[in-house]
């Protein structure tokens, strides 16, 4: 049975949120001196935008079939990574079925491995990947869960990553990510300020609400492994989330042996495919993978990733991407919970993650959304049409 053939396949970018989720306007807490690596130098210690982080942009993938149904996709990358999609990997797509997402994504892989592997390109791969089973979906009136298998439970449950842990417990999640201010070029006095954020959220959130703290890449060995033992101690913090570089497999190994008993080392969201995702397991760097489905390699990939996690019995856990890993998580016992990143600036309210750009795009409610809210063809939301789209390398 062929499908209608891929016949168009376009890329635009967007700006002011979206699938690029950290180009946000001033005074949101998600820039508000959050700790990273380039915090030792000063002047890009208070914001992430001082130094890029949002320079790229969403990238938006469309792929028209012949019949005229789109499938589309969102993620971070921008222009560069509209450049990759239009004029590398398009020509692996026109003309093809659209069942075909083994063979297209090998042929991604392997024509852009000299220059790709991670970041960037599987970036891209990924959008285009997500895109191409949501117009599975849409061609076959399917939600992407049916496709994976179907859900193993009726719901998702969620934790709420943001500054206001409080506000998530209120809100009915499950527990609360805090994001690290202070890296070790702050030195003790950072770190008192660290545990003292997370003993104040402790204070108000009581003893059983899971709080966590995110790192993102900020730390050293040493800073992490003081930072861990205090916090679990003191604050009964539930997991360290990317406390070193994500290319320090060694230091992750080192961390895990050396954290507190119960304490949860977490990290995966700037890995990428099912050889990085095996390389953190192997080397027993962590107790949970957090793999973002728009960023390691799409669906296709992750079904990997994830079977490989299954089979040594550690937890898949994605890095908040909406949909995309809604529909994925659903469908996995080693998944039993899922990430909501709170993209309301407070945060004190739930607003959708990948806002604007998703119409139909589904919200958590008292921390929950119930399998069947994703009864819908392909990843079930739909481009906004109104936000502005540039397509910087049409043919
Ligand atoms: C809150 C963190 O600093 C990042 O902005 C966030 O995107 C990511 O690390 C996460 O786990 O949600
Ligand atoms: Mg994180």
């Amino acid at each position: 049975m062929s499908l209608p053939k891929i016949k168009h396949v376009r890329a635009f970018v967007a700006r002011g949120g979206g699938g690029d989720y950290h180009d946000q306007g001033s005074g949101h807490w998600i820039d508000d001196h959050i700790a990273t690596p380039m915090a030792r130098y000063p002047e890009y210690r208070a914001s992430r935008q001082s130094f890029g982080i949002n320079v790229l942009g969403t990238l938006v993938v469309e792929l028209e079939a012949e019949d005229g149904t789109i499938g589309f996709a969102v993620t971070t990358g921008g222009e560069p990574a509209a450049y990759i999609v239009e004029k590398h990997l398009a020509r692996f797509l026109e003309g093809r079925n659209p069942v075909e997402v083994e063979k297209i994504w090998d042929q991604m892989y392997f024509s852009t491995q000299y220059y790709g592997r991670k970041g960037l390109v599987i970036n891209a791969i990924s959008g285009v990947d997500l895109a191409l089973w949501d117009l599975l979906g849409k061609l076959r009136g399917e939600p992407v869960y049916h496709m994976l298998g179907g859900a193993v439970r009726d719901e998702l449950q969620f934790y709420a990553t943001g500054s206001r842990p409080d506000v998530a417990k209120e809100l009915g999640f499950i527990g609360g990510k805090l994001p690290l201010h202070h890296g070790p070029a702050e030195g003790l006095e950072g770190l008192e300020k660290n545990i003292a954020l997370l003993a104040d959220m402790r204070a108000k959130c009581g003893d059983d609400f899971w709080l966590m703290y995110d790192c993102w890449m900020s730390l050293d060995i040493d800073y992490a492994t003081r930072l861990a033992h205090r916090a679990w101690n003191e604050c009964g913090l539930k997991w360290i989330e990317e406390a070193l570089s994500p290319d320090d497999y060694w230091g992750y190994a080192e961390l895990k042996k050396n954290a507190p008993k119960g304490l949860l080392v977490t990290t995966g969201e700037h890995e990428a495919t099912r050889w990085g995702f095996r390389m953190l397991m192997d080397m027993e760097c962590c107790d949970i993978i957090q793999p973002d489905v728009g960023w390691c390699g799409g669906v296709t990939e992750l079904i990997k990733i994830a079977n490989y996690a299954d089979s040594k019995g550690v937890m898949m856990v994605p890095h908040g991407s909406s949909v995309y890993s809604y529909h994925f998580v659903v469908t996995r016992h080693n998944s039993p919970f899922a990430e909501f990143l709170m993209m309301h600036p407070g945060p004190t309210e739930v607003v959708p993650m990948f806002a604007p750009q998703l119409l139909g795009e589904p919200v958590p409610v008292n921390g929950k959304i119930r399998a069947s809210e994703l009864d819908k063809p392909g990843f079930g939301v739909e481009l906004n049409r109104d936000i502005a789209l540039h397509r910087p390398y049409s043919r």
